[in-house]
């Protein structure tokens, strides 16, 4: 695969201008993003998602660390690398406000050396794309929310950059709009061969749309990985025993001991008990506590797990033993 962006342990800090106090919002922070792909940024709040998406699109400057586009470092020839990237940035959009959806497209489309004839056949592909055809004519503070962004995408297409940056794309917009955005840059990617970066709060979209996740956590990357590999990998060590009789107080209090975080149900047919393994040989010292009462066990089976789920557990410091 080819390497579109190489990033190379950027930091950053920001000096607070009242208190001066400084605050490392990204340390050593490592990764790359290769040509196709769509690429996740996820973290909790202030986890410093945006200050690197900003850093990768040049509105701020790393105290250390480089980023290469295309292999051109942006600490040099910034213009250059520059060059390859669009970005639509969570409340800056790049739009003219006063302006129509469609001379917002013509006037992003202008002096680029194109016929006219080019010009409106590319604005009418991307009308029809973004399924804006019908409000073409209306003024952009007159949109919607999701038109909005449907209409900021569709400029940033204009640029021809190998790479988009989309700084929470669905934020705010309703469901519908939201599943509209999310397939568009799934074709995006599949029909124009674009590279797509997109940082968000919203585990579904990144399941969904995703092929990779960068994970950052109070500034430092705490995983890569390819999403389906990291559901896999919580996955095998995620169990549920379904029990045909409710366990002791004793057995709860001995499996809370070594499986902290389990789960216990109890309802008037069976008890279900949740645990997250760090070996599979670890459901014996389950068996061993179930066996001090002799509880049948009904069945086992590996618990489907949700990515919420699985970047929470990231989040809480339960990744080392999955890499393991
Ligand atoms: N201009 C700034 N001045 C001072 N501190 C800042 C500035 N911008 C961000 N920070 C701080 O840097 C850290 C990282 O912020 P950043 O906005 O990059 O995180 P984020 O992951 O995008 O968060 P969110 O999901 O809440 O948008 C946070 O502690 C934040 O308060």
């Amino acid at each position: 695969m080819e390497k579109i962006i190489e990033i190379n342990y950027l930091n950053k800090t920001y000096r607070k201008r009242k208190s001066k106090k400084v605050i490392q919002a990204v340390k050593d922070v490592h990764f790359n993003v290769y040509k196709g792909e769509i690429l996740g940024l996820l973290g909790p709040n202030g986890a410093g998602k945006t200050t690197t998406i900003k850093l990768i699109c040049g509105l701020l400057y790393p105290d250390s660390g480089e980023i290469k586009i295309k292999e051109v470092p942006n600490t040099e020839k910034r213009l250059e690398s520059l060059h390859h990237i669009s970005a639509v940035l969570e409340g800056n959009r790049n739009l003219y406000w006063r302006l129509t959806v469609k001379e917002n497209l013509e006037y992003f489309a202008g002096n680029r050396g194109k016929s006219r004839k080019e010009v409106k056949e590319e604005i009418d592909e991307l009308l029809e794309m973004f399924r804006l055809k019908d409000k073409e004519n209306e003024l952009v503070n007159r949109l919607s929310r999701g038109m909005q962004q449907k209409l900021a995408i569709a400029v940033a297409m204009l640029a021809n950059t190998e790479v988009m940056l989309l700084d929470e794309p669905t934020l705010g917009l309703d469901v519908q709009t939201g599943l509209e955005v999310r397939e568009i840059l799934k074709s995006i990617v599949k029909n124009y061969q674009r590279t797509i970066i997109i940082s968000s709060h919203d585990m579904e979209v990144i399941q969904d749309i995703c092929d990779r996740t960068v994970i950052i956590n109070q500034g430092t990357v705490v995983i890569d990985q390819r999403v389906d590999e990291l559901i896999k990998l919580f996955e095998v060590r995620s169990y549920k025993l379904t029990l045909n009789e409710p366990l002791s107080l004793e057995q709860q209090e001995a499996i809370t001991a070594r499986f902290p975080t389990n789960e216990y149900v109890e309802n008037q047919a069976y008890s279900y008990l949740t645990v997250q393994l760090e070996k599979s040989e670890d459901i014996y010292q389950i068996f061993q506590v179930l066996q001090l009462n002799r509880t049948p066990i009904d069945s086992i089976d590996r618990k489907a797990i949700r990515f919420d789920e699985v970047f929470l557990k990231i989040i809480e410091g339960d990744y080392q033993h999955a890499m393991d």
